[in-house]
């Protein structure tokens, strides 16, 4: 039924040849197919035996999901450093092998600064297939029916490349159902999907407040670091010094752009190996559990406000099932990686036993906090709430696949008790009350 996306132009446009060893370390940068590869032999397939309801005659009532926006431009700032590596290596690097050759003669620059973030083409097919892929998986719920009928209800954060992956996700069912002449309706809403910007605790805490990152730049000067550092300088012929920390992440930042844009392995790719991919995986973990994971107390609490309204939706949905009828059907929140994080951090998922710091790289190498993994491009948690003959029960997903919650081993426990395990955070974390400031203004930022 899904013309407009045949398997063949599928595997014409993300090939299973030409990936980069490399790309399952991309961290925040990687390709959503890395971490399900069945979709690159089909882009729109569902893993039926991952997706099962809790038990035959469960009904799933309401699901909520929470998804970052599709493959994008890198940001400006990062541009700009790109910029910097490739005039660094056209006019010092001295040719060697055939790929430097190529990075010399035929691979031109064309990252141009006004792309800052905005999505590509293939970040909309991201969210056009992820909307036809979840439809299949939930079909009573991601319906025609309750499209037309205004039961599924989309928002997102202003930003442009999620306003554009939630108009690619509703052209995604719109396809699918041939109800290309109606117009359906989506809610900007920023307090909930970009809470991180009003939070004046975290703006003055973790985003203002260089001391809070200090464990990434400390790694910045770790002999692991030193050492990508020295490979690339070797490989690239040029001296060590001029070869810096963050020239080595612009040339990482290229491979993965050059990648998940343009399914290209780019000759920049080159320029790693997988040792030296691990390394720089960790570098951005620790960027991300630094600002948006366990890293301060403040990243988690700051999605308060999201964590209550996921669950006043499923608990309206729970209240309303009791008369028969569920007015919300389905919720389709677009964000970014900073809002996923935060929230799966607040909820007690991937936390590791010792903390992401710039001293334990050996010791991390089985850590869970692994954002390659969780948050890709298009990553989302899906929550589903399900009427059962013994009573509701709640499935959570992660990037399509079943997550148990923390400490509790069934795979959709009863909702009930997963409101008993979050019931702290039910009756307090208050948005209001963790975000806010001291009155003594932030005197004591710096002591984190
Ligand atoms: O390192 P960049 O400039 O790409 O950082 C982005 C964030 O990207 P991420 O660190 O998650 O890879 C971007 O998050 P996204 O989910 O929207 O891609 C974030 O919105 C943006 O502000 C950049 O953050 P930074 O604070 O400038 O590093």
């Amino acid at each position: 039924r899904v013309s407009y996306c045949s398997v063949e132009t599928v595997q014409v446009l993300y090939p299973r040849k030409n990936i980069p060893a490399l790309a399952k370390y991309f961290g925040t940068k990687a390709r959503y197919e890395e971490v399900n590869p069945y979709l690159l032999d089909d882009i729109l397939a569902v893993n039926k035996s991952l997706l099962k309801p809790p038990s035959v005659n469960c009904i799933p009532v309401h699901l909520t999901a929470v998804i970052r926006h599709g493959t994008r431009y890198p940001t400006t700032k990062n541009i700009q450093k790109m910029h910097r590596l490739y005039d660094l290596v056209s006019r010092e690097a001295t040719n060697g092998e055939k790929w430097l050759r190529d990075i010399k003669t035929e691979w031109k620059m064309w990252y141009t600064e006004d792309m800052d973030g905005q999505i590509v083409e293939k970040g909309r097919d991201d969210h056009r297939h992820l909307a036809v892929r979840l439809a299949r998986s939930f079909p009573s719920l991601i319906s025609e029916e309750n499209l037309r009928s205004n039961r599924i209800k989309f928002m997102t954060s202003s930003k442009h490349r999620c306003v554009d992956s939630t108009v690619a996700f509703i052209e995604g069912l719109k396809n699918l159902w041939e109800v290309k002449d109606l117009d359906f309706s989506h809610e900007v809403n920023d307090p909930l999907m970009r809470f991180f910007d009003q939070c004046r605790r975290f703006i003055e805490h973790v985003e203002k407040n260089k001391n809070a990152l200090k464990e990434v730049d400390l790694f910045k000067s770790t002999s692991e670091m030193k050492r990508v550092q020295r490979n690339v300088a070797n490989r690239l012929r040029l001296q060590y010094s001029k070869v810096t920390p963050d020239l080595v992440e612009a040339a990482f930042y290229l491979c993965s752009y050059e990648f998940s844009i343009k399914s290209v392995n780019s000759p920049w790719c080159n320029l790693f190996d997988e040792v030296d991919a691990k390394v720089l995986e960790y570098a951005n973990d620790l960027k991300q559990y630094w600002k948006r994971g366990y890293g301060h107390d403040i990243n988690r609490k700051s999605s308060c406000i999201l964590f209550h309204d996921v669950f006043s939706r499923l608990d309206r949905a729970a209240h309303e099932i009791r008369f028969g009828h569920v007015t919300e059907a389905v919720t389709v929140q677009v964000g970014h990686a900073e809002t996923l994080l935060p929230l799966l951090s607040l909820m007690g998922f991937y936390k590791d036993e010792t903390p992401l710091t710039a001293d334990n790289y050996a010791l991390q190498g089985n850590r869970t906090f692994r954002t390659s993994r969780i948050v890709p491009y298009a990553a989302n948690l899906v929550f589903v709430l399900y009427d059962c003959e013994e009573g509701l029960r709640l499935q959570f997903l992660l990037n399509e696949r079943p997550l148990t919650f923390p400490s509790i081993s069934h795979s959709a426990p009863l909702y009930e008790t997963v409101r008993e395990h979050y019931k702290d955070l039910l009756e307090g974390c208050n948005f209001e009350e963790e975000c806010e400031l001291p009155k003594t203004s932030c005197s004591k930022c710096s002591e984190l």
